[in-house]
């Protein structure tokens, strides 16, 4: 069997983890062990949220405090178990972590920050003014420190406990990180609009990577209360949340970002001890150093180095094998099947002035290609969006599959069957294109936060068939030999394919496509048509916006037209094509009689530029 270089680090780690606390008898070198465990704990969820998410925090200090006093005041004033006090700090810490994320609803990047430094000011005036209750600047006393067997823990025990806590954090965020979450998280940082349209809930990822976050930093706030058996305000300043956020930054967003950033950071923070007055210049200084010469932080560049002397480092995971014969959607529809799939009736959509959506109404037939056409600007996108759940209507109904989704949020539709591509691509361009096309699978994937969290059999199996999924449907888009590359390094014509391959991923019923020939050459529009026609002709539905008529009229059943947001045509291809009030809507002529024929109208006979 082969064993993964991470299972060699991590063996050699824990052999280290566990000797160097046992050769050590200086407290100091031991406190320092004790300590960059602690940082490493906090870091590692706040990565969760900085790292995959994509989200700033610099109020983490209140979370530390929120872990630190609930252990206090449950051991001195409760009573509590030391230890039940230790898993209550993390619950509590997470609730807070509930609070500071509900404005990630509304505000993100540098405003949410402000947000999170609001969190962490109120939290640390709290503590301090709030007398009766914290102790103010003198604090708790007599923090209860958990024990094993009666037997009180020393300072190389405590390292050792805290090194275990940190161990388990990593094992279970790695185990998160590596499946379904892990990608919902980084789809999010990449393009929220795009992670809605495959089904992932954008806020309860937000939410859920603030809770992570919480829990890891509230447990190491409540370890250092409990091996310090005292906690005052003094520990809860605004510099700790730089600091903890520095760490994940300057470390890098990776696995092993934190661990570095918590050893060096520890170190130095050692080192400085003794000049005080440089630290916050030295921490300055490195954030910045950090965010402009190391984006991706020490560990990305540690890792560009090793990659380039050893090659084999870069190699992509192997795929599971090509199986169970050519990839076939989930949802056919029997063409010509009674009834309506999607049925919209006067939808209607302002933005001040311009009414790109005018009491529009129309049905879409199962199994049937419908597409959507109209002059630039005519309001094609924003029915799209609509009907997608991407923007709300200011009025009208749109019923699909017998269900209202008229207000329906864009992963709620998705997760009903409508999967979507956009005029402008939207990919998750730093993961795999594997992981885009899984990143489409999410809604299907059901297996739950813990299951996954713990590695799971249900999690591992459901992660392997979803994988041997996403590689038949990249080899039904012809995108199998690019499986392992980063999604933003494919040619734009693959990058459009793929971004089809993700939609086809969320199993639709209906498939939206926003002019997904835009920017193609005429062989990579040939291609695509095929594709198309291919998909087509296995029974999906599909609502298709293209200004390339050639595409238009070798793949459509019906063709819809729009003008100034308002339907002027409907039909098969052949009559709408001789329509002149779309002759004229094309030519931009306002009188239908001075529209030309048919075959004088560029946009209507061949495609446009
Ligand atoms: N968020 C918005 N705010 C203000 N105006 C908007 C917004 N979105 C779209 N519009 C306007 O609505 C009109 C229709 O835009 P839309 O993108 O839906 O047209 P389209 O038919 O898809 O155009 P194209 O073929 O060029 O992509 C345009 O005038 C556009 O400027």
């Amino acid at each position: 069997m082969k064993v993964q270089p991470h299972t060699l680090g991590l063996l050699a780690a824990a052999v280290l983890a566990v000797a160097v606390p046992a050769w050590l008898s200086n407290e100091f070198y031991l406190k320092i062990i004790f300590t960059a465990g602690l940082y490493y704990l906090a870091a590692c969820g706040l990565n969760v949220l900085v790292g995959w998410s994509g989200q700033k925090s610099l109020g983490h200090a209140g979370l530390f405090a929120a872990g630190a006093y609930t252990v206090a005041l449950l051991t001195t004033k409760g009573g509590w178990n030391p230890w039940l006090a230790l898993a209550a700090s993390g619950v509590v810490a997470g609730l807070f972590g509930v609070l500071i994320a509900l404005p990630s609803l509304r505000v993100k990047g540098p405003s949410l920050a402000m947000v999170t430094i609001g969190f962490g000011i109120v939290v640390e005036k709290i503590v301090t003014e709030w007398q009766d209750v914290f102790g103010g600047q003198q604090g708790i006393y007599g923090v209860v420190p958990p024990s094993v067997g009666g037997h009180m823990l020393g300072t190389r025990e405590w390292a050792w406990l805290v090194l275990a806590f940190a161990f388990a954090a990593h094992l279970l965020l790695r185990t998160l990180l590596k499946g379904k979450y892990g990608r919902a998280f980084q789809a999010v940082q990449a393009a929220e609009v795009a992670a809605e349209s495959v089904g992932i809930n954008v806020y309860r990822m937000k939410v859920l990577a603030f809770v992570i976050s919480a829990v890891t930093c509230g447990l190491a706030g409540a370890l250092l209360a409990q091996q310090n058996q005292y906690i005052n305000s003094d520990f809860i300043t605004f510099n700790l949340s730089i600091f903890l956020l520095l760490i994940v930054l300057f470390g890098g967003p990776s696995w092993y970002g934190p661990v570095l950033g918590a050893i060096v950071l520890t170190l130095l923070d050692a080192f400085l001890a003794r000049w005080p007055h440089l630290q916050h210049f030295t921490y300055g200084a490195l954030l910045l150093f950090a965010l402009y010469a190391m984006p991706q932080g020490l560990a990305g560049a540690l890792s560009k180095g090793a990659r380039r002397l050893w090659p084999r480092l870069s190699a992509a995971a192997p795929l599971p094998a090509l199986q169970g014969g050519e990839w076939q959607p989930k949802f056919v529809s029997v063409r010509d099947a009674a009834g309506v799939m999607l049925r919209a009736v006067g939808l209607y959509k302002a933005y001040g002035g311009v009414v790109p959506t005018n009491d529009v109404s129309f049905e879409v037939r199962p199994g049937h290609v419908h597409a959507l056409i109209g002059p630039n600007g005519a309001g094609k996108t924003t029915l799209l969006n609509i009907l997608s759940g991407v923007i709300p209507a200011d009025r009208g109904r749109i019923e699909f599959c017998g269900a209202d989704i008229t207000q329906s949020r864009a992963s709620a539709v998705c997760a009903l069957g409508i999967g979507r591509t956009f005029q402008n691509l939207k990919l998750f361009p730093h993961m795999s294109v594997l992981d885009n096309v899984l990143a489409g699978l999410h809604p299907h994937l059901r297996v739950g936060f813990w299951a996954s969290l713990l590695g799971l059999p249900a999690a591992l199996r459901e992660e392997a068939e979803a994988r041997c999924e996403a590689v038949r449907l990249l080899d039904f888009v012809g995108l199998l030999a690019r499986a392992g590359d980063e999604a933003g390094s494919l040619p734009y014509g693959l990058q459009r394919r793929l971004e089809l391959a993700r939609a086809l991923a969320t199993h639709p019923r209906l498939l939206l496509l926003d002019e997904p020939a835009a920017g193609l050459n005429p062989q990579e529009t040939q291609d695509l048509t095929a594709l198309i026609g291919r998909i087509r002709d296995k029974g999906m539905t599909v609502l298709l916006i293209e200004h390339h008529m050639d595409l238009v009229m070798a793949v459509s059943d019906h063709v819809l037209v729009l003008d100034y947001g308002a339907r002027i045509a409907e039909g098969a291809p052949a009559e709408v094509q001789a329509n002149s009030r779309v002759i004229a809507a094309y030519l931009g002529v306002d009188d239908e009689e001075d529209a030309g024929p048919a075959a004088a109208t560029p946009g209507l006979r061949a495609q446009p530029a």
